[in-house]
Parts: structure tokens; C-alpha cells; sequence
């Protein structure tokens, strides 16, 4: 199958700043979460993706074609959310999307019942002058979804957006990918793409320094897992693991390498004293991104 977005040693350079530097990956319908520090490359790449920037060096290629060609008619399947929305503050909601329903050659009736997708409905005869930062980016998310787009570049798109938004935009994303759409969001709020992203892009410094699943990013990082325990004497317990970190509430918190996580749990249910309560605690998406950046700093 060929895959949605494809970059094969892409390189980007600004004068001397070297922006993006011979990074290759082929994307396929899903959800996949593009992280890294500010400056990390996240934006020149989708930019690139687009067709507003041509690489340096190295080949994009969105649904088969490339961007920076004249002819790039693969630009009308193409959804996208920059970093900055900004609108024109005069009009209304409804008149902003159909503005950008006509511009992008879509029904405009179809394309306004995105207002109410994005909850905008009630708002959609307001100016965009006065909708908040929340209501402006969901009226962002609401023009990237004009015409069922097949890939959709969403750069940091939940800055601004509360938590009761974030996790109906995230509902979103979710049916998009379900529905074949290939989706790739930039974004620094690494907690909120645990368990989100089918797959994680990390970007240092214009390097691409990890690229797999949580599972896979888990398994390749080998960061310890951590067992938060609550013992029927509040006491800390078990021979062999150590002193244990006092985690609040009367539990213990233990590491232990993920290799010895089962037979630990093996012990310590089995064993003559099992504790009252037990999580078991994978490393999180921030931790792991950690990892790799410290992995990457020391290998340079
Ligand atoms: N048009 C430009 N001219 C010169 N330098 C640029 C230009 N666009 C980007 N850069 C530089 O390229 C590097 C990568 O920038 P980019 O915007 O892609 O990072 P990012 O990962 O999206 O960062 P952020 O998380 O802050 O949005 C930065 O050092 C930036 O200053």
C-alpha cells in the first residue's frame, strides 16, 4: 500500500540553521503525535508536507505526490491547523468556514455542520471577533475538516483548548482515524497523547530520535517499571526491592527493570504477605521522551 505522507531523507535548511535535518518515515491512516522542544523542526516539516516550503535536500511525498510540484492536486485532500489561527475578526463563524468551504471548492451547506462537530453551533452568527481562544481554535479544527480530508496536519492543536474540549477534540481525531484519515499532530503536551497516538515521533533538534508505538518506544527505552504498593501494616514491604519511595497515602513506590516485572508480581502475589494494593506503573510518554532526548545529548 503506499503510504499517506512519506519523507525520505529530508533535510531543511534556513541560511545556516539547519532545520530539519535527513529524517525519513512513511505515515499510514492512524493517529501519530509529532513531539520535541520548541525549535525541534515540527512545523518546517509540515510546512513541507504542504507544499509552502521545498526541502533542501531529500524527497516528501503526500498521497503520492509531491507538494512542491505546481501541480499538487492532492492539496484538496489536505486538512490543516496551524499553530497561530487567526481569522478575520469581522466576520462570523458561519461565514468564516464558508469562506473556506468555497475556497477549498467544497458544499458549503455540508461543510457549516462542522460548527456543530466542534460544538461552535450555537455561536455560529457571532463575530470571530468575539469568540475566545478555545471557540477560534475549534473554528480552526472546524476549516482543517472541510472536506473529509484523507491526511490532517494538526500543529499544537489543543493549545488553549480546556480540558472538556481536549478530550471531545481528541474524540475527534479518534473517529477521523478510525475512518482511514492519516493524521499527524504536533504538540508539547505529551501526557495527553498517551494512549492517543497509535505511534510517536520524536524530534531533537531537527533529528528524528524515536519513532514507534508507547509499546515499542517501552520496550526499545527499557526504563524501569514502577509498582505503587499498599501494605494491610503500612509498613514497606518486600524483601528485594529495595528501600522504596514513600508515594503518599500510605503507599511505597518500587522500581524494577521490565524484564523482572512478572516474576516480581509473581512473588509478591504469591508470597506469604500479598499487599492490600497494587499498580503497576509503565513509564509515561514524558519520561520516555526524556529518555531519548538524554539518550541522543550523550551519544553527541
Ligand atoms: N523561515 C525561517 N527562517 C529561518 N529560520 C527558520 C524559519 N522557519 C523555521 N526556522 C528555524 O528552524 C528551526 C525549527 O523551527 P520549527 O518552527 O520547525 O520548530 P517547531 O518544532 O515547530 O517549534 P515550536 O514547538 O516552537 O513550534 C528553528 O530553529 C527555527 O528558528
Amino acid at each position: 500500500m503506499k503510504h499517506a505522507i512519506a519523507l525520505s531523507g529530508v533535510t531543511k535548511r534556513f541560511g545556516a540553521v539547519e532545520a530539519v535535518r535527513d529524517v525519513s518515515f512513511a505515515l499510514s491512516p492512524g493517529a501519530v503525535a509529532l513531539v520535541g522542544h520548541n525549535g525541534a523542526g515540527k512545523t518546517t516539516m509540515m510546512k513541507m508536507m504542504l507544499g509552502l516550503i521545498r526541502p533542501t535536500q531529500g524527497t516528501v511525498s503526500v498521497l503520492g505526490e509531491n507538494p512542491a510540484a505546481g501541480q499538487f492536486q492532492a492539496r484538496r485532500r489536505l486538512g490543516y491547523l496551524p499553530e497561530n489561527v487567526s481569522f478575520n475578526a469581522a466576520l462570523t463563524g458561519r461565514e468564516t468556514l464558508a469562506f473556506y468551504a468555497r475556497l477549498k471548492g467544497e458544499p458549503v451547506r455540508q461543510s457549516l455542520d462542522l460548527l456543530d462537530k466542534v460544538g461552535l453551533g450555537a455561536a455560529a452568527s457571532r463575530r470571530v471577533g468575539t469568540y475566545s481562544k478555545g471557540m477560534r481554535q475549534r473554528l480552526g479544527l472546524a476549516q482543517a475538516l472541510i472536506g473529509q480530508p484523507a491526511v490532517l496536519l494538526l500543529d499544537e492543536p489543543t493549545t488553549g483548548l480546556d480540558p472538556a474540549l481536549r478530550l471531545s477534540f481528541y474524540e475527534i481525531v479518534r473517529e477521523l482515524a478510525a475512518g482511514g484519515a492519516t493524521v499527524l499532530l504536533s504538540s508539547h503536551a505529551l501526557s495527553e497523547l498517551e494512549e492517543r497516538a497509535e505511534r510517536v515521533i520524536i524530534m531533537d533538534r531537527g533529528r528524528m530520535v524515536a519513532d514507534g508505538s508507547l509499546d515499542e518506544l517501552r520496550r526499545i527505552a527499557r526504563l524501569p517499571v514502577r509498582l505503587r504498593m499498599r501494605t494491610a501494616d503500612g509498613q514497606p514491604a518486600a524483601a528485594g526491592l529495595g528501600p522504596g519511595r514513600p508515594a503518599g497515602d500510605g503507599a511505597f513506590e518500587y522500581e524494577v527493570q521490565p524484564e523482572r516485572k512478572m516474576e516480581t508480581l509473581g512473588s509478591l502475589l504469591c508470597g506469604g504477605c500479598p499487599p492490600a494494593d497494587l499498580d503497576v506503573i509503565p513509564p509515561s510518554l514524558d519520561e520516555l521522551y526524556a529518555h531519548f532526548l538524554r539518550e541522543r545529548q550523550s551519544a553527541a
